[in-house]
Order: structure tokens, then C-alpha cells, then sequence
């Protein structure tokens, strides 16, 4: 018999996801449906997000076979019947305080760094580069993780090195230019461009460091259709464009210079963009998302 949701202790509540406590060793980390766009939570949610974008982790991490804080299957007995399917058991870590961001595009703030000093978080980039260019190889741009609200500030290895360490820190920046460079790869030849993503790591008690929270997610990535990619321009995300371009459009009655919240999106723009996340699922794993744990009875 599986518990409550409420039978577990919440221990922190992020913009789309929540952690509680299972046991002293133990977090279940829930994903919800909820979406942002423009540094807002849309007060409509997209059925089944959380469902598919934790298929996604669970993909790539048995995809890239990386040390990992998974600690049961998808089905494991300890997740509430409410959250099956958007909810994974992890071995509970100290987490490394860095932001481990991997970059094998120019893009967002790398671009606006790059145009200052040709630089991002200290990696010298070739000249003329645009927003959207490749680089190849992909560069390593650690982050400090800002207060809630906030934007994480990007910082050099060396400040990074000087806060955890430079083995620690050498450590972080080969795993994450590692696990990026794979699961890039993997869903290039699908026709996806995982432009950049954010890991993070933690550390078990016996100092062992295993790669945690979501992975290669388009929460936790950018997400381009490699169809319509074309440097020189902010490229459409592949799973956040739909919602994007009505919230911009004529018929929201809304903008980016409102200073009131995003309307409710209409039924078809919702539905859509849950389409468009089954579809980078199914395109990238080849599985079928009807197959995965806690869908309609
Ligand atoms: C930022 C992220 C988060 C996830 C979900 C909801 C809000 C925040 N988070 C993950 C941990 C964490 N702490 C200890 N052990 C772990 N295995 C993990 C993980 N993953 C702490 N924060």
C-alpha cells in the first residue's frame, strides 16, 4: 500500500518541482506540471509535463551510465499513487553548491557575456562568433546558484576551484562537459539540439559524487529542433515556443512590458505544448510515452 504524499515531509519547493523527505537517507523529488515562461509561472499547467520530463532523467541516466542518485525505479513502492510517474526516490547528498552548466551553443547569457569581452566565465571564444554558433568543443560555465528569484551569476573554474576545491572542481567540470557531450549527441541524431544544460552534483557520505536532480530535461536545457536551427537569431525552443509566441501574440493581450502576471493560456496552446514534450520523449529515448509509469487509468 502505497503512502500519502502528505505522509512525507516537504523540504523545499522550487518553481516547477518539489523535495520531501522519505528517511534519513532517502528524498522523493516530484516534478509538476507547472511551466514558466518570461521568469513567471503560468498559472496554466501543462498535463503530463512533470510525467515526461521525468522520463527524460530517468532516459538519460541509464542512457549515459554516470554514477547517479537514483535509488529505485519509476514505480518504486514509496511514491504516492498521486505523483506516479512524476516522482523519483534519490539517495539524499550533500550537494555541491555550483550550478554545472555545459555550453555547445552560444546563447542567452553566454551571448551577452561573449559581446563584452569575447570571453564566457572566462573561456576565450574564437571572434565573430553570433547568437546560437556552435562551439565545438563544448566549454564548461559553472554558476553560483542566486536566492530564489534571483538569476544564477556565472563565475570562472578558478572561483570555482577556489570555493570546492580544484579537484573537486576539476572533477565537476570533466563530468559535466562528459555527460553533456553524450547526451547531446544522442539527441542530435534525432534531430534535437541540446544547446546547453545545467547538472548538479552531490556527494555521499563516503565522498563518492554522483550526478543528482534532473537530467538533460528542457527544464534544465535548452531544447532546439535541429530542422529550424539557423544561426544569427534567438532560436525557437523546441517545448516553450507554442507558449511563448501566444503570450507575445496579438490575441493574449499581454507582453513582456506588462507589469501584471501572463493570462491563462488557451486550451490549444496547452495542449500543443504538451505534445511537443511527449514528442522530444519519444524522439530521443525511441519509447513510447504511453508506456511510462502513472498515466489515465
Ligand atoms: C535544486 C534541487 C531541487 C529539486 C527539486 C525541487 C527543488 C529543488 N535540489 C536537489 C537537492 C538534493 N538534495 C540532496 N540530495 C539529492 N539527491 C538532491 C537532489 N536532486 C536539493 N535541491
Amino acid at each position: 500500500m502505497r503512502l500519502e504524499l502528505s505522509e512525507y515531509t516537504p523540504i523545499y519547493s522550487g518553481k516547477v518541482r518539489e523535495l520531501y523527505a522519505v528517511d534519513d537517507e532517502h528524498l522523493l523529488l516530484v516534478a509538476s506540471d507547472r511551466i514558466s515562461a518570461y521568469d513567471y509561472i503560468l498559472d496554466s499547467q501543462i498535463p503530463d509535463k512533470g510525467r515526461v520530463l521525468t522520463a527524460m532523467s530517468v532516459f538519460f541516466f541509464d542512457a549515459l551510465g554516470v554514477p547517479n542518485h537514483l535509488a529505485g525505479p519509476a514505480d518504486d513502492p514509496r511514491i504516492p499513487e498521486s505523483v506516479l510517474g512524476r516522482a523519483l526516490i534519490t539517495r539524499r547528498l550533500d550537494m555541491v553548491q555550483v550550478e554545472c552548466v555545459a555550453r555547445g551553443y552560444l546563447t542567452g547569457s553566454g551571448v551577452k557575456e561573449y559581446r563584452t569581452n569575447g570571453q564566457v566565465c572566462g573561456v576565450p571564444l574564437p571572434a565573430g562568433l553570433v547568437d546560437g554558433s556552435r562551439i565545438d568543443p563544448p566549454i564548461f560555465t559553472p554558476a553560483t546558484k542566486a536566492a530564489v528569484g534571483d538569476h544564477d551569476e556565472n563565475v570562472s573554474f578558478d572561483r570555482v576551484a577556489a570555493d570546492v576545491g580544484v579537484e573537486l572542481a576539476s572533477k565537476l567540470r570533466d563530468l559535466t562537459l562528459d555527460v553533456y557531450g553524450r547526451g547531446a549527441d544522442i539527441a542530435r541524431e534525432r534531430g534535437i539540439i541540446l544547446a546547453d544544460t545545467k547538472f548538479e552534483f552531490g556527494l555521499t557520505p563516503d565522498g563518492e559524487l554522483l550526478l543528482a536532480d534532473e537530467v538533460l530535461t528542457p527544464d534544465s536545457s535548452r531544447y532546439w529542433d535541429a530542422a529550424l536551427y539557423e544561426p544569427g537569431r534567438a532560436q525557437p525552443s523546441f517545448d516553450k515556443q507554442i507558449v511563448r509566441d501566444w503570450l507575445t501574440g496579438p490575441d493574449s493581450g499581454w507582453s513582456t512590458d506588462s507589469d501584471t502576471p501572463p493570462p491563462a493560456l488557451p486550451d490549444d496552446v496547452v495542449e500543443r505544448t504538451r505534445a511537443r514534450y511527449i514528442e522530444a520523449y519519444e524522439r530521443i529515448s525511441g519509447l513510447k510515452f504511453s508506456d511510462w509509469p502513472g498515466g489515465a487509468a
